[in-house]
């Protein structure tokens, strides 16, 4: 709490409970204090502290992070021993599916209801995270305050968050006229990996490293690396788009417009409505426990010491696999190739069902349904499809999307494979994209890219706060097992 809000007492008496009532107060503002400085280093933090309402994000954080530390270790020392999962022969050789063996603080997902990010559903973080000026969609920003704190921010820590990551926008020449000169054909999501890596020269966590700082103060640059990556990254994926299929201009970052709708305006969209499907998209596509790939791919280079930026671009090479981020790609070319083979006229289920199958037998997957975790309609699949109800419902492709939803999982119960005939997030985001005119496929998982750094590095900042060790799981060979079975017969 803020001194300005905590010491709002009455003046007019001073009787002893109330004498006592402002000793205490002025006590807990010096201990935060104190907390403030030794977590931050920052006397300018302490002067703000007493000056302003609002903590900033960095100040927030350096208030929580003590009470969390001692939670784990006190966790460590009562219950250090107490296992917490299995691994069979059949995991170990199933992607460790349900091995529960990592700490991630920021989101947890459960196979029936889906994410919740911080304790909050989708629907109560559209309800409860600030919104833009007449709009009804989550700031983006505000999920990156959520994930970090574990807090919903209020609107002002919002906008001064928002006016943060204005500050450190921006890109060294170098990038841009790297960016600029890839070749056209060179995949989006490559673009966007080889781009942070060079911006890796950046990194305050590397340099803070080199100079020698303690264990404990690593969140600090960590924290500082993810701030500027989230920051600079909407003008890199928009060059990246602007220079592949359009022009190559992008507007400089506009100090009064939140992140974004300042990203849209880089892409070169101007659309109200579609600030808010931005808003919404960026939202949801944030985080998804730690297990999946490119959240995996981040902690585990991480956990190196390798800056965000190396850990990041790790990431950033899970998502662009098919099975993983590049599916909303591949789901749209598939939607759009089922379009061409109806035509212009209206379809039965049946007529439908048999050209899934065309596919399924021909031995590939129908990209955007199954989940290795979720059991159920992925609820980010839900609120991108109310979305669609509100803002587009008589659209040609969303109506067959819809169709799709009402086909696609009987087939695939009844092929009878896949564990969750049900379809993930993947599965509608393209033809909203494809509504307000952003037809690109092949830069999708950018914009997914671009919402994952949120997710992804709010875990890497937890990660160095609570000093996570190096990961280095034992690996086993089929023939160490074999002779370990047959010892044991
Ligand atoms: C943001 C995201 O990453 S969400 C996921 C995006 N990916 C996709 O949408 C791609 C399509 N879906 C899939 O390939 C899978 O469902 C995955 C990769 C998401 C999950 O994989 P798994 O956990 O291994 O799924 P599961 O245990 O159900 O797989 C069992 C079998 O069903 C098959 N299967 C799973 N999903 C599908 C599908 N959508 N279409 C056809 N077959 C499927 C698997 O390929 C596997 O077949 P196999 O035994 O011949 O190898
Ligand atoms: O959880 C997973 O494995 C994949 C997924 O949906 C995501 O990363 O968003």
């Amino acid at each position: 709490m803020s001194p300005s809000s905590s010491s709002s007492s009455s003046s007019s008496s001073s009787s002893p409970p109330l004498m006592q009532k402002r000793i205490d107060c002025i006590l807990t503002m010096e201990k935060d204090a104190i907390t403030v400085i030794n977590q931050t280093h920052d006397h300018q933090s302490f002067v703000r502290y007493f000056t302003t309402a609002e903590p900033t994000l960095k100040e927030r954080l350096a208030q929580i992070i003590p009470a969390k530390i001692e939670e784990v270790k006190q966790l460590k020392a009562e219950h250090g021993d107490k296992i917490i999962g299995t691994c069979t022969v059949s995991q170990a050789y199933g992607g460790m599916r349900s091995v529960k063996s990592l700490i991630t603080e920021t989101s947890l997902l459960d196979p029936e209801e889906g994410i919740r990010f911080r304790g909050f559903t989708i629907p109560e973080c559209q309800d409860k995270l600030p919104k833009a000026k007449g709009g009804q969609e989550p700031l983006p920003e505000g999920i990156l305050w959520l994930l970090l704190t574990g807090e919903i921010p209020s609107e002002a820590q919002v906008q001064q968050l928002s006016k943060d990551l204005v500050k450190r926008a921006g890109l060294p020449d170098f990038v841009v006229s790297m960016i600029k000169n890839f070749p056209k054909e060179m995949h989006p999501m490559s673009q966007l990996s080889a781009a942070v890596l060079a911006l890796q020269t950046n990194s305050k966590f590397a340099a803070a490293y080199q100079e020698g700082v303690k264990k404990t103060q690593y969140w600090e640059s960590t924290l500082e690396d993810t701030l500027d990556i989230v920051a600079k990254l909407p003008e890199i994926a928009a060059l990246i788009y602007r220079t592949v299929y359009k022009d190559g201009k992008v507007p400089a970052v506009d100090a009064n417009l939140d992140w974004a709708a300042n990203f849209n305006r880089m892409l070169g969209f101007n659309s109200h409505e579609f600030d808010e499907l931005m808003r919404l998209y960026l939202t949801i596509h944030t985080d998804h426990e730690g297990g999946n790939v490119s959240a995996h791919a981040t902690h585990l280079v991480g956990s190196a010491l390798s800056d965000p930026y190396y850990s990041y671009a790790a990431g950033m090479c899970g998502l662009a696999g098919p099975l993983h981020g590049l599916a909303n790609q591949e789901v749209l070319s598939w939607t759009l190739d089922l379009q061409q083979k109806i035509g212009n006229k209206e379809i039965t289920n049946d007529q439908l069902a048999d050209l899934v199958w065309e596919g399924l037998n021909a031995g590939r997957v129908v990209p955007g349904f199954g989940h290795a975790v979720l059991r159920k309609t992925d609820p980010r699949y839900t609120c991108q499809r109310e979305f669609a109800l509100k803002h587009l419902p008589n659209d040609p492709l969303f109506k067959l999307v819809s169709q799709i939803y009402d086909v696609v999982p009987p087939v695939l119960t009844k092929q009878g494979k896949t564990k969750n005939p049900w379809p993930n997030v993947d599965a509608h985001s393209g033809v909203l994209l494809q509504y307000y005119g952003l037809k690109e496929h092949n830069y999708y998982t950018v914009l997914f890219g671009v919402s994952r750094a949120i997710g992804v590095l709010s875990s890497l900042v937890w990660d160095r706060i609570l000093t996570l060790p190096i990961e280095r799981p034992k690996s086993i060979t089929t023939e160490s097992l074999v002779k370990e079975f047959k010892a044991s017969k």
